[in-house]
């Protein structure tokens, strides 16, 4: 069988400084219109509208000239394979570029971290240690099954301790819940039943309308509601002072919540919790400077031109922005929100102009962004 090709349905995408470029060069080629006409979806006798690319343009032009760097250690399993946590990155990369920061990202696996390495691979447990030192903030992703969770629990053992920014997702706000438990409650063997099914603390235990024996749509997925209990939280601020946000979930065990109210009374603050007000959304430990985790993945909602408000927090607090960020975002919120709008004071520092839109989703891209930039080049 012989295809026709036309001339018009042939683009060239050559190499590009950051992928924003890609429909850039889309556009200027047409693909659009031979798209529109091979399905047969043009107007008759009108000429195809231009997309609007305007915000786009202006950010991938300026994620190109970004030089202050934010570094961010993400400390996880799958360090050596980026595409595992490729939803996560491209949420650090929307947020850096919001806050006007060159992501700087720092991958450390979390078996580095660990007392054993520090025997059997010396210098890869250095060399973790040395990356978990000097980054700006520290991010531990979801994940399952317990290689490499002992590290994890150091890496916010470390980050809360020293006061530096941390965000923990799913697995990463559980080991949190483990890490308080241990180190400040003084419970020694806490842990979660995931990991070891005889803990005498078990702060984090198995769902109760999961099943361990099929493992398939057992799982607590999607969009699920969280509400919030305490509206001088920082993650409520983040998102615009909301009573709820709907976020995206992919868990099967949860923080016990027969252990609540001693967590609460050692000092950890739940601030989001489900409808039944008996699941755990949220963690934050008031007097750090941003310890924060969640139980749904904030990752799965985040856009190039909304970032989301933890990832967007996370980062304005490794770089020191956060009280800006928070002092604007807990402004009145107008019955028609708006997303929110930064614009640079002239010292490159964000300056949040509009409130942030309540549900945290911005409902068009922010403008007057200046990029944030992972080394790659990719975003
Ligand atoms: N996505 C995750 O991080 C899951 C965390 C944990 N393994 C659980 O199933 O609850």
């Amino acid at each position: 069988m012989t295809y026709l090709l036309q001339i018009s349905s042939i683009v060239n995408l050559h190499d590009v400084t950051n992928i924003w470029h890609i429909p850039l060069l889309l556009r200027d080629q047409k693909a659009h219109e031979a798209i529109l006409k091979v399905l047969d979806l043009q107007l008759v006798g009108k000429v195809p509208r231009e997309p609007k690319l305007a915000e786009w343009t202006e950010r991938a032009s300026k994620f190109d000239k970004l030089k202050t760097p934010v570094k961010i250690a993400m400390v996880g399993k799958y360090t050596g394979l980026s595409d595992s946590y490729l939803s996560v990155l491209k949420a650090l990369l929307h947020a850096s570029v919001a806050m006007e920061r060159k992501l700087v990202l720092e991958w450390v696996p979390s078996c580095d971290l660990e007392n054993s390495a520090a025997k059997e691979t010396p210098e890869a447990h250095q060399k973790a240690w040395k990356l978990l030192k000097g980054a700006d903030g520290v991010l531990v992703p979801g994940g399952f099954g317990d290689r490499g969770v002992e590290g994890k629990i150091l890496a916010a053992t470390y980050a809360r301790e020293k006061n530096v920014p941390y965000l923990g997702i799913c697995l990463g706000m559980q080991v949190a819940v483990i890490e308080f438990a241990r180190s400040v409650m003084k419970l020694g063997g806490a842990n979660s039943t995931e990991f070891d099914p005889a803990t005498a603390s078990p702060c984090v235990i198995f769902m109760p309308e999961g099943s361990k024996t099929q493992m398939g749509a057992t799982m607590r997925l999607g969009s699920r509601r969280t509400h919030f209990l305490a509206n001088n939280c920082k993650s409520a601020k983040l998102y615009g002072n909301a009573t709820s946000i709907d976020e995206r979930h992919r868990h099967r065990y949860e923080v016990n919540p027969e252990m609540v109210p001693l967590l609460e009374k050692a000092g950890l603050s739940f601030v989001g919790k489900d409808e039944s007000g008996r699941r755990m959304e949220i963690i934050e430990l008031p007097n750090h400077v941003f310890f924060i985790g969640a139980q749904f993945h904030p990752e799965f909602k985040s856009r190039p031109g909304k970032p989301s408000p933890l990832f967007l927090g996370l980062i304005a607090a490794a770089s020191g922005q956060l009280d800006l960020l928070l002092k604007r975002s807990c402004s009145v919120i107008s019955s028609k929100p708006t997303p929110p709008r930064y614009s640079t004071n002239g010292t490159g520092t964000a300056v949040l102009t509009i409130k942030p839109y309540p549900n945290g989703h911005a409902k068009k891209a922010l403008t007057s962004l200046v990029n944030g930039c992972y080394a790659n080049g990719n975003g």
